[in-house]
Protein backbone atom coordinates (compact mmCIF):
# COMPACT_ATOMS: atom_id res chain seq x y z
CA UNK A 1 0.00 0.00 0.00
CA UNK A 2 1.76 3.32 -1.14
CA UNK A 3 0.80 6.15 0.97
CA UNK A 4 1.91 9.78 -0.56
CA UNK A 5 1.34 13.09 0.00
CA UNK A 6 -1.10 15.24 -2.33
CA UNK A 7 -0.17 19.22 -2.80
CA UNK A 8 -2.45 20.40 -0.35
CA UNK A 9 -1.47 19.28 3.51
CA UNK A 10 -3.28 16.74 5.21
CA UNK A 11 -4.46 15.11 1.78
CA UNK A 12 -2.93 11.99 0.74
CA UNK A 13 -3.48 9.65 -2.54
CA UNK A 14 -3.39 6.23 -1.34
CA UNK A 15 -2.69 2.84 -3.55
CA UNK A 16 -3.17 -0.31 -2.50
CA UNK A 17 -1.48 -3.23 -3.56
CA UNK A 18 -3.28 -5.51 -5.84
CA UNK A 19 -2.42 -9.53 -6.07
CA UNK A 20 -3.63 -10.58 -9.60
CA UNK A 21 -4.26 -14.38 -10.05
CA UNK A 22 -6.43 -16.64 -12.73
CA UNK A 23 -8.95 -16.56 -10.35
CA UNK A 24 -9.37 -11.89 -10.39
CA UNK A 25 -7.24 -10.25 -7.64
CA UNK A 26 -7.15 -9.95 -4.06
CA UNK A 27 -6.25 -5.73 -2.13
CA UNK A 28 -6.01 -4.89 1.01
CA UNK A 29 -8.26 -1.87 0.92
CA UNK A 30 -7.27 -0.21 4.36
CA UNK A 31 -4.92 -1.11 7.24
CA UNK A 32 -4.35 0.48 9.78
CA UNK A 33 -0.58 -0.40 10.80
CA UNK A 34 0.57 1.24 7.27
CA UNK A 35 -1.42 4.21 7.77
CA UNK A 36 0.22 4.43 11.28
CA UNK A 37 3.46 3.96 9.69
CA UNK A 38 2.69 6.58 7.20
CA UNK A 39 2.27 8.77 10.78
CA UNK A 40 -1.56 8.69 9.71
CA UNK A 41 -3.93 7.38 13.33
CA UNK A 42 -7.23 7.74 12.21
CA UNK A 43 -10.05 5.92 13.93
CA UNK A 44 -12.62 5.79 11.58
CA UNK A 45 -16.37 4.58 12.98
CA UNK A 46 -18.32 4.41 9.61
CA UNK A 47 -18.41 2.95 6.69
CA UNK A 48 -20.65 4.73 3.72
CA UNK A 49 -21.59 3.85 0.23
CA UNK A 50 -23.25 5.76 -1.93
CA UNK A 51 -24.61 4.78 -5.80
CA UNK A 52 -24.87 7.73 -8.74
CA UNK A 53 -26.74 6.30 -11.52
CA UNK A 54 -25.81 8.86 -13.78
CA UNK A 55 -22.59 10.22 -14.79
CA UNK A 56 -22.11 13.93 -13.94
CA UNK A 57 -23.67 13.12 -10.73
CA UNK A 58 -22.00 15.68 -7.96
CA UNK A 59 -22.60 15.10 -4.31
CA UNK A 60 -20.75 17.74 -2.37
CA UNK A 61 -19.31 19.74 -0.77
CA UNK A 62 -19.90 18.58 2.58
CA UNK A 63 -18.58 18.68 5.33
CA UNK A 64 -19.65 18.35 9.14
CA UNK A 65 -18.88 20.99 12.39
CA UNK A 66 -16.65 20.46 15.25
CA UNK A 67 -16.84 18.02 17.31
CA UNK A 68 -18.78 15.79 14.32
CA UNK A 69 -15.62 16.58 11.86
CA UNK A 70 -14.95 13.90 9.65
CA UNK A 71 -11.70 12.61 8.47
CA UNK A 72 -12.74 10.52 4.91
CA UNK A 73 -10.95 7.92 3.28
CA UNK A 74 -12.73 7.46 -0.42
CA UNK A 75 -12.51 4.94 -3.03
CA UNK A 76 -14.72 3.75 -6.23
CA UNK A 77 -15.84 0.45 -6.29
CA UNK A 78 -17.44 0.56 -9.39
CA UNK A 79 -17.14 3.23 -12.38
CA UNK A 80 -15.26 6.43 -12.07
CA UNK A 81 -15.20 9.83 -10.00
CA UNK A 82 -13.50 13.20 -10.17
CA UNK A 83 -12.54 13.39 -6.31
CA UNK A 84 -12.27 17.00 -4.40
CA UNK A 85 -11.23 17.97 -1.32
CA UNK A 86 -11.80 21.80 -0.47
CA UNK A 87 -9.51 23.23 2.48
CA UNK A 88 -12.05 25.47 4.55
CA UNK A 89 -9.39 25.59 7.68
CA UNK A 90 -9.63 29.98 7.57
CA UNK A 91 -6.30 29.95 9.46
CA UNK A 92 -4.77 27.29 6.40
CA UNK A 93 -2.08 29.37 4.00
CA UNK A 94 -4.46 26.67 1.33
CA UNK A 95 -7.63 28.11 2.57
CA UNK A 96 -10.16 27.98 -0.18
CA UNK A 97 -7.49 26.05 -2.76
CA UNK A 98 -8.83 22.54 -3.73
CA UNK A 99 -6.83 19.16 -4.87
CA UNK A 100 -8.53 16.94 -7.47
CA UNK A 101 -7.96 13.54 -8.24
CA UNK A 102 -9.74 10.47 -10.83
CA UNK A 103 -10.47 8.03 -8.75
CA UNK A 104 -11.78 4.66 -10.12
CA UNK A 105 -12.53 0.96 -10.08
CA UNK A 106 -9.84 0.98 -12.68
CA UNK A 107 -6.70 2.99 -10.68
CA UNK A 108 -7.52 1.27 -7.76
CA UNK A 109 -6.51 5.13 -5.93
CA UNK A 110 -8.30 6.49 -2.93
CA UNK A 111 -7.90 9.78 -1.38
CA UNK A 112 -7.96 10.64 2.56
CA UNK A 113 -9.92 13.85 2.87
CA UNK A 114 -9.03 15.33 6.55
CA UNK A 115 -11.30 17.02 9.34
CA UNK A 116 -11.03 20.86 8.59
CA UNK A 117 -11.94 19.97 4.04
CA UNK A 118 -14.79 20.21 2.60
CA UNK A 119 -15.58 16.82 0.05
CA UNK A 120 -17.37 16.74 -3.09
CA UNK A 121 -17.19 13.99 -6.08
CA UNK A 122 -18.76 13.97 -9.91
CA UNK A 123 -19.39 10.80 -11.52
CA UNK A 124 -17.32 10.00 -14.59
CA UNK A 125 -19.80 7.10 -15.59
CA UNK A 126 -23.08 6.08 -14.91
CA UNK A 127 -23.93 3.15 -12.15
CA UNK A 128 -20.97 4.49 -10.10
CA UNK A 129 -20.14 3.55 -6.26
CA UNK A 130 -18.20 5.29 -3.71
CA UNK A 131 -17.64 3.58 -0.27
CA UNK A 132 -15.39 6.04 2.34
CA UNK A 133 -14.42 5.44 5.82
CA UNK A 134 -15.55 8.24 8.40
CA UNK A 135 -13.69 9.31 11.78
CA UNK A 136 -16.99 10.37 13.07
CA UNK A 137 -20.50 9.44 12.73
CA UNK A 138 -23.44 11.24 11.07
CA UNK A 139 -24.22 13.97 12.47
CA UNK A 140 -27.04 15.75 10.65
CA UNK A 141 -27.31 18.78 13.14
CA UNK A 142 -23.84 19.64 11.87
CA UNK A 143 -23.93 18.60 8.32
CA UNK A 144 -22.99 21.93 6.38
CA UNK A 145 -22.54 21.90 2.20
CA UNK A 146 -21.34 24.56 0.09
CA UNK A 147 -21.55 25.53 -3.72
CA UNK A 148 -20.06 22.91 -5.91
CA UNK A 149 -19.37 25.47 -8.31
CA UNK A 150 -18.55 28.46 -6.45
CA UNK A 151 -16.67 30.77 -8.92
CA UNK A 152 -14.47 32.03 -5.64
CA UNK A 153 -13.02 28.53 -5.67
CA UNK A 154 -13.21 27.74 -8.92
CA UNK A 155 -13.80 23.66 -9.09
CA UNK A 156 -12.98 22.54 -12.88
CA UNK A 157 -15.32 19.50 -12.57
CA UNK A 158 -15.34 19.17 -16.07
CA UNK A 159 -18.78 20.05 -16.89
CA UNK A 160 -20.38 22.35 -18.44
CA UNK A 161 -23.07 25.36 -17.40
CA UNK A 162 -26.29 23.89 -15.76
CA UNK A 163 -24.56 19.57 -16.87
CA UNK A 164 -24.13 18.74 -13.02
CA UNK A 165 -27.16 16.40 -11.47
CA UNK A 166 -27.39 17.95 -7.65
CA UNK A 167 -29.70 16.58 -4.88
CA UNK A 168 -31.95 20.16 -3.73
CA UNK A 169 -29.56 20.51 -0.95
CA UNK A 170 -26.14 20.42 -2.94
CA UNK A 171 -28.27 23.19 -5.21
CA UNK A 172 -29.65 25.50 -2.82
CA UNK A 173 -26.16 25.41 -0.87
CA UNK A 174 -24.50 28.56 -0.17
CA UNK A 175 -21.41 30.08 -1.11
CA UNK A 176 -18.55 29.93 0.87
CA UNK A 177 -18.14 33.83 1.58
CA UNK A 178 -21.57 33.49 2.56
CA UNK A 179 -21.03 30.55 5.34
CA UNK A 180 -20.28 31.39 8.73
CA UNK A 181 -19.28 28.47 10.55
CA UNK A 182 -16.36 26.75 8.89
CA UNK A 183 -13.18 25.47 10.53
C1 LIG B 1 -23.94 11.45 4.80
C2 LIG B 1 -25.03 10.64 5.41
C3 LIG B 1 -26.33 10.71 4.96
N1 LIG B 1 -27.29 9.95 5.54
C4 LIG B 1 -28.65 10.04 5.01
C5 LIG B 1 -29.24 11.45 5.01
C6 LIG B 1 -30.09 11.48 3.77
O1 LIG B 1 -31.41 11.07 4.09
C7 LIG B 1 -29.46 10.45 2.83
C8 LIG B 1 -28.67 11.09 1.70
O2 LIG B 1 -27.77 12.00 2.29
P1 LIG B 1 -26.98 13.03 1.37
O3 LIG B 1 -27.92 13.55 0.33
O4 LIG B 1 -26.30 14.03 2.29
O5 LIG B 1 -25.92 12.09 0.68
P2 LIG B 1 -24.70 12.61 -0.23
O6 LIG B 1 -25.13 13.78 -1.07
O7 LIG B 1 -24.12 11.43 -0.86
O8 LIG B 1 -23.71 13.19 0.87
C9 LIG B 1 -22.39 12.70 1.01
O9 LIG B 1 -21.68 13.24 -0.06
C10 LIG B 1 -20.38 13.72 0.12
C11 LIG B 1 -19.55 13.21 -1.03
C12 LIG B 1 -19.73 13.45 1.41
O10 LIG B 1 -18.51 13.52 1.53
C13 LIG B 1 -20.53 13.16 2.60
O11 LIG B 1 -20.09 11.96 3.19
C14 LIG B 1 -21.97 13.10 2.40
O12 LIG B 1 -22.45 14.38 2.71
O13 LIG B 1 -28.60 9.65 3.65
C15 LIG B 1 -27.04 9.11 6.60
O14 LIG B 1 -27.91 8.43 7.14
N2 LIG B 1 -25.75 9.03 7.08
C16 LIG B 1 -24.73 9.77 6.52
O15 LIG B 1 -23.58 9.64 6.98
Amino acid sequence: MDISQAPLAGVFVIKPQRFEDERGYFSEVWNRHRFEEAGLSIDFVQDNQSLSRRSGTVRGLHYQLRPHAQDKLVRVVHGRILDVAVDLRRDSPTFGRWFAIELSADNQLQLLVPKGFAHGFVTREPDTQVAYKCSHTYAPASDRAIRYDDPAIGIDWGLGAGEAILSPKDAAAPLLADVGELF
